[in-house]
């Protein structure tokens, strides 16, 4: 395995926010309360429509401004999003960075769509994906690249693989060097964007769907699709690797268990989704704040979902969350929550860099150094030790060449003393590539 460590230049970041808001569906009959102002302001008109100038000027009204990093109104493609605010994180990804990307929302308000998207209107994941390959085959240096791909959901607070056709349930694990990593996860290796999209359709048709009172197809997982480029540098630096991780987040959606007129099952998915997605909240919140009042403790532990998302919160990442919004009247109550969230996490702050790590066959050479070296010592001390004895016997048998003798024996006191100094830094070289080979 690979040691990865992360030296190097930090760089702190804050989350980058976008918002986006669909277009009224045919099953929303009603009035359409967003509008968004310059690609960055966000308005909530207030869904009452009794409310007059009076009540306006009083303050009475609940309409709502906000501004992010960027929004987008209900004529914006999946494309423009990308194009606008992910884009240039992909290169990072392919350059040794970790990315994290999620879409955020109340149910049926566009995260899935956002995401994976459809034929016409491809979404993040897979203009992400084709990005990436893309940089992939444009790279001139003679740089070896892999790339793997894994994919699970978190149903009912339990981790599935959403490669595996009978996943069983999968634990999480904190790794010294990788941080939060899930045990026994498939991770495929694969060569190009159709494949990892042939594998998130697969994974996406196993995922927890329901029908529910706000969307036909409601996602009831929280679904993780993870990207690993790992880079093997050729030239300048043959033992070092940099691996790029991106991960990108299609969180379920919640709702109030009144809201979807059911019972058992339903209701339990409900509350759990809630819960993962109530840790997130306070999460974000607790980050926000932390940004703004110093320190303040940050429940990650709380729920599955928050563990797996700690590094894209504020660790080593660069994150975007894409807030997604439903433009009816009916979904006001949902929409400012969603926009609340969303302006709480722009004060977050996550610290990026490179993933640069060596390779185990970096060891193997420090081996073959070592060995080499002590062939030289020995050889040395051997030459040492007849020197040695040459000047023994030349100074008892040839006494009457006193002159000559000396100066050869100076000339060979500076040799001898060359050869143990040179002995010694070999010595001392010695030392420190074991040192550095029982560190690494
Ligand atoms: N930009 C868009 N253009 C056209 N239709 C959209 C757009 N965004 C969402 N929709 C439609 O809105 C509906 C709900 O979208 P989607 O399933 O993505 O919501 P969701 O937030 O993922 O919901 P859940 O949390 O319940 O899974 C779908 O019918 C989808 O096709």
């Amino acid at each position: 395995m690979p040691s990865i460590k992360a030296p190097g230049m930090k760089k702190t970041t804050t989350l980058t926010v976008a918002v986006k808001s669909r277009p009224l569906t045919e099953r929303e009959l009603g009035r359409n309360i967003v509008r968004v102002h310059d690609g960055k302001e966000v308005l909530v008109l207030d869904p009452d429509l009794t409310k007059d100038y009076l009540d306006r000027i009083q303050n009475r009204t609940k309409e709502k401004k906000y501004c992010f990093d960027h929004a987008f109104g209900p004529e914006c493609s999946n494309l423009d999003v990308y194009n606008r605010c992910i884009s240039s994180t992909i290169s990072g990804v392919v350059q040794g960075l970790n990315a994290t990307i999620f879409a955020y929302g109340s149910t049926g308000s566009g995260k899935t769509y956002t995401m994976v998207g459809t034929q016409d209107d491809p979404g993040l994941m897979v203009l992400s994906l084709h990005t990436v390959f893309e940089l992939i085959k444009k790279d001139s240096s003679s740089d070896e690249f892999e790339v793997n791909c894994s994919y699970l959901e978190v149903y009912n607070e339990v981790i599935y693989d959403l490669l595996e056709k009978t996943s069983g349930h999968l634990e999480l694990r904190e790794d010294p060097t990788q941080g939060i990593v899930v045990a026994g996860l498939r991770s495929i290796k694969v060569r190009s964007a159709d494949k990892i999209l042939e594998l998130l359709n697969l994974g996406n048709s196993r995922r927890k769907t329901e029908s529910t009172e706000a969307n036909a197809t409601s996602s009831r997982s929280h679904a993780v699709l993870e990207i690993t480029v790992k880079r093997k540098q050729k030239s300048k630096y043959p033992n070092q690797l940099i691996r790029g991780k991106l991960a990108l987040v299609d969180l379920a959606g919640s709702e109030r268990a009144s809201e979807t007129n059911s019972g058992g099952q339903k209701l339990r998915d409900g509350a759990n989704i809630n819960r993962s997605l109530l840790a997130l909240a306070n999460c974000i919140n607790a980050l926000g704040k932390q940004q703004k009042k110093g320190l303040a403790y940050v429940p990650y532990r709380n729920s599955k979902l928050t563990r797996i998302l700690k590094d894209g919160l504020s660790g080593n990442s660069q994150t975007i969350m894409v807030a997604a919004i439903s433009p009816a009247d009916g979904q006001y109550h949902h929409t400012v929550n969603t926009l609340k969230y969303a302006n709480r996490a722009k004060e977050i702050k996550t610290h990026i860099q490179k993933n640069i790590g060596t390779i185990d066959t970096h060891v193997s050479d420090y081996q073959r150094m070592i060995d080499s070296l002590q062939v030289e010592v020995c050889r040395l001390k051997k030459e040492l030790a007849e020197k040695e004895s040459q000047l023994s016997v030349r100074t008892t048998d040839k006494a009457a060449a006193a002159d000559d003798e000396l100066s050869w024996l100076n000339v060979l006191s500076c040799e001898t003393s060359e050869n143990v100094q040179e002995r010694i830094n070999l010595q001392k070289a010695l030392f420190e590539l074991e040192e550095t080979n029982v560190r690494n």
